[in-house]
Order: structure tokens, then C-alpha cells, then sequence
């Protein structure tokens, strides 16, 4: 740290700290009254301009065909309006809050705070204190009369939550809560420190410490206490740490499957009359949304051979907008239709759609840990599908060829439906992405799960949907806006 910004490390320093924030209170005072003239000013204006006012409204006709009424009246429209008009438009105290703006705040900034609280806290291991006791001012069995804020103890949490203690996090935001409505709640509201915020906070903690039940709690407490927005906030927040803790179930438990009575394992052999010679092994693993796991659809020297095609032309995969990340680690290469007769067919006969215009089929291989994090194939609105990412308009179906033996890990996962489907070489998945009336299906979020050992080899083809009115004729109400 720059020599004499670092405050925290000698009192000198931040005893410095307090003639500044004499400073502030002082302007902040001196804005406050200027806001509050501002306020007296107008409401003379009002109640002046109301008192004509009224007499006019009462007839307005009779009002103004009296010269000592209307000349005023247009008088009062045309000249002091304006004028009045520029005086609101001024920003009352502006001087007071350039000098705020000016000060130099910036010295005090996240480094100095995680140096303070970098302090604290070894005073509290060094001592054996505890968190409670301190934020009550008893520091090593003597008792002061200064105590910590519902404030402090959430920037305590915060920083603990940022460093991965999470247990410690717990323990300061606990107290913050119970300290809570000692602060003026207008401030709790301006800093982001109100009680929706703080169980969002905690449901991510519980989150974090793998307590999906935890999370979806203090969630649920979260949108009893939030504004409308932050209802929706911790809403779609809730829903992603379900999504994600059923991933990671998923993962680890590879192979879950639904066992139903109406789910079959059967040969197909009417999708195409080929099939009639050929039959392929079908195991349908979900109704609705349509999910099934075709058996042995790929041959061993075929995946050798997809495989060779693709090495060479390998790049980084990308997401939606064009960036990679962390959640996609994988390197992925387009093959063309010339390429991939075989699997042309394959994917004809498994699905019975026209697949003449649908995307390239992509072959994907996943490095160390790779994985594609939850998402879905389709788009949800125009907004969600640039043409840039969706050339070939919304992705109806998806098939999904595993390609090699993946050792351990790797599985491919449905979190909105709890299954798991092992990546087996030679087996295919098909699912569809869009429900019957064409919109993008929220169930039909997947995942890769990251490969522990061994090499991950799938090639993905997206079927759009506009080619398939032929085969999938039952589209209803609300179309796709990219049909
Ligand atoms: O590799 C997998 O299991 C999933 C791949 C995937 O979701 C995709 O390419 O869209
Ligand atoms: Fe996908």
C-alpha cells in the first residue's frame, strides 16, 4: 500500500480519519438545510399560485373575462413560471456536494476496510475472543462502552463469505441481524443492508456450505421481506442454487434415472423405413419433456474416425455471446454433412426430422475438469437469439452422441428433472428444447458435469425448428418469435 494511505496501520493516521468525517458531517449538514430551504421556498410558491388558482377554477370563464384576472394569469403562465421553473431546475447545495466529491474519498477504499477488519480479526484469534462479545465492546474480559453496528458485523460476514469462511461469515451475520433494528432503517436501505438483502446474503452462505435446504429457506424469508424487485431477485436466485445443488446431486450420482411405469425400453423401427431392417435400441428416460437414450447408435471406428476429423480444427468454445468461460470448458471443432454421412443418417432416423438446414454438427473435447455448466439449447425470446448465435432460428431438438469411454465423471445432467445419464461411447441423447407451442422449454436445462478422468468426446447437433412443420405439426398458441 502507498505510503499514508494505509490507515489501519497506525493511529496517527486514523485519528486523521475523524477530522474528515467532521468535514463531511459538516457539509453534508449545511446540503441537507440548503434541500430543506429549497423545499420551504416552493411550498410559498405553491400556496401563492394556489390561492389565484382556486378563485379561477371555481369558474374559469367568469375568471378570466375580468382584465385583472386574466392579464395576471398570463402573466403569472408566461413570466414567472419560466422563471420559477429555472430556480427548481438548480441543484440546491451543489457546492457542498462538490466538496464531498472533491475530498478525496477514494483514499478510504476496500483495502483500507479488509485491512481494519484484517485486524479485528486477528485480534480475535490472538485473543480467543469471540464475535459476540465484541461486538458488545468486551474486549478481553474488560467491557467498553463502544460496540459494533448491525453495519460492521455485516462487512465482517461479507469479507469472511469472500475469503471461503464461511462458518465465521455465519456467526457475524447472525449478530448483524439481531443488531438490526438499532440502525435507521432508511440506512440499511441505502447502503443494501435491509433484511431481504441480508437473507439473500445468508441463502447464498447456505449455498456455499452445500445446504440446499438452508438456502431455499432463508430465500423463501428473503422474498417475505422484499421490495417487488428484490422479490423477483430472490426468485430467479433461488431457482439457480436449486438448479445448481441438483446438478451437483447429478453429477455425483451418474446414471439416475426415473423409475416409471410408462417409461420403455424398446426397439425402434418406424422413425425411417430403415429402421424396419435396422432397428435401434430406444430407452425413454422422460415423456415431457420428450428426453430418450438411444443404445450402441455409433460404432467404435466411426468415433475414432469423428474424432481424427475434429482434433486438427479444435478451438475454444464459446457461450451465446461469443466469450469463453469458465463454465464451457471445452474445445470444439464444426463438421460439415460430408463429413458425418453416417451420423447424417443416424440422427434422421432417431428423430424423423429434416435436418437438410440445421446447424453443423459440432464435436466438442472437454480438457481437465471440463464441463458445460446448466443452460439451455434454445432461447427464450428474440433478446435471448441473435442471429450472430441462432443462424438457423430457435434449437428444437437436440442429439447428443457420446463419442468416448470416459473413466470417471463426465456425466450429462438434467437438473429440472433429476437425471443423469452416463457418458457411454457409441449411446446417443435426444431431447427436445421447445414444447409444443414452440417456446424454449425450461425443463429442458442440461449440464456436462466436469470429467474427473479421462478424455470427454461428444459431438452435439442442434435441430432447428423451422424445416420440421412436416413432422412436428402440432405447434400452438404463442409461436416462437423465430419460427
Ligand atoms: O457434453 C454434454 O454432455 C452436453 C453438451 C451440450 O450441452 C451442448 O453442446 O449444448
Ligand atoms: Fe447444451
Amino acid at each position: 500500500m502507498e505510503d499514508g494511505k494505509s490507515f489501519a496501520s497506525s493511529t496517527y493516521n486514523m485519528a486523521s480519519l475523524v477530522s474528515v468525517e467532521d468535514h463531511l458531517l459538516e457539509h453534508l449538514g449545511a446540503y441537507a438545510a440548503a434541500l430543506q430551504q429549497k423545499i420551504y421556498q416552493i411550498r410559498i410558491v405553491l400556496k401563492d399560485m394556489d390561492v389565484e388558482h382556486q378563485k379561477a377554477a371555481l369558474d374559469p370563464v367568469a375568471f378570466v373575462s375580468n382584465p385583472l384576472n386574466s392579464f395576471p394569469l398570463v402573466r403569472r403562465m408566461h413570466h414567472d413560471a419560466t422563471k420559477l421553473f429555472q430556480f427548481f431546475q438548480r441543484e440546491p447545495g451543489e457546492e457542498h456536494l462538490n466538496f464531498i466529491a472533491n475530498y478525496g474519498l477514494s483514499d478510504y477504499n476496500q483495502e483500507n476496510l479488509e485491512e481494519a477488519i484484517r485486524g479485528l480479526l486477528r485480534i480475535k484469534e490472538t485473543y480467543e475472543l469471540n464475535e459476540r462479545d465484541m461486538s458488545r465492546g468486551l474486549l478481553w474480559h474488560k467491557q467498553y462502552d463502544s460496540k459494533l453496528s448491525a453495519l460492521d458485523c455485516f462487512e465482517m460476514a461479507q469479507y469472511l463469505f469472500k475469503m471461503d469462511k464461511c462458518n465465521e461469515s455465519f456467526k457475524w451475520i447472525q449478530i448483524g441481524l439481531e443488531l438490526h433494528d438499532k440502525t435507521p432503517q432508511v440506512l440499511h436501505e441505502l447502503l443494501g443492508t435491509d433484511r431481504a438483502n441480508i437473507w439473500m446474503q445468508i441463502g447464498a452462505l447456505h449455498s456455499a456450505m452445500n445446504d440446499a435446504d438452508g438456502a431455499a429457506m432463508a430465500l423463501k424469508t428473503a422474498i417475505k421481506y422484499g421490495s417487488n424487485e428484490q422479490r423477483k431477485q430472490a426468485k430467479v436466485f433461488s431457482q439457480g442454487i436449486a438448479h445448481y445443488h441438483a446438478h451437483l446431486e447429478n453429477c455425483r450420482h451418474p446414471g439416475t434415472l426415473p423409475v416409471r411405469s410408462e417409461l420403455k425400453c424398446r426397439y425402434n423401427t418406424l422413425t425411417t423405413p430403415f429402421l424396419r431392417l435396422a432397428p435401434l435400441k430406444l430407452e425413454e428416460l422422460s415423456r415431457d419433456p420428450y428426453l430418450v437414450l438411444y443404445h450402441d447408435v455409433v460404432q467404435a471406428s466411426q468415433m475414432l474416425h469423428i474424432r481424427q476429423l475434429a482434433e486438427s480444427r479444435l478451438n475454444h468454445s464459446t457461450v451465446g455471446t461469443g466469450q469463453t468461460l469458465e463454465g464451457r470448458t471445452s474445445m470444439s471443432a464444426g463438421l460439415s454433412r460430408n463429413e458425418t454421412q453416417q451420423l447424417h443418417q443416424s440422427i434422421i432416423d432417431m428423430t424423423g426430422f429434416d435436418i437438410t438446414n440445421s446447424e453443423a454438427l459440432s464435436v466438442l473435447n472437454y480438457g481437465m475438469a471440463g464441463q458445460y455448466i446448466y443452460h439451455h439449447d434454445c432461447g427464450f425470446n428474440e433478446k435471448e437469439m441473435p442471429r450472430s448465435h441462432f443462424p438457423k432460428g430457435n434449437r428444437l431438438a437436440t442429439v447428443l452422441f457420446y463419442l468416448s469411454e470416459v473413466a470417471l465423471g463426465g456425466a450429462t445432467s438434467f437438473p429440472e428433472l433429476n437425471i443423469s445419464v452416463a457418458a457411454k461411447p457409441g449411446n446417443a441423447l435426444l431431447w427436445h428444447n421447445l414444447d409444443n407451442a414452440g417456446n424454449c422449454d425450461p425443463r429442458s436445462l442440461h449440464s456436462a458435469c466436469p470429467v474427473i478422468l479421462g478424455s470427454r468426446w461428444v459431438a452435439t447437433k442442434w435441430i432447428n425448428i423451422p424445416d420440421q412443420w412436416r413432422t412436428k405439426p402440432c405447434l400452438r398458441e404463442k409461436p416462437s418469435p423465430m419460427k
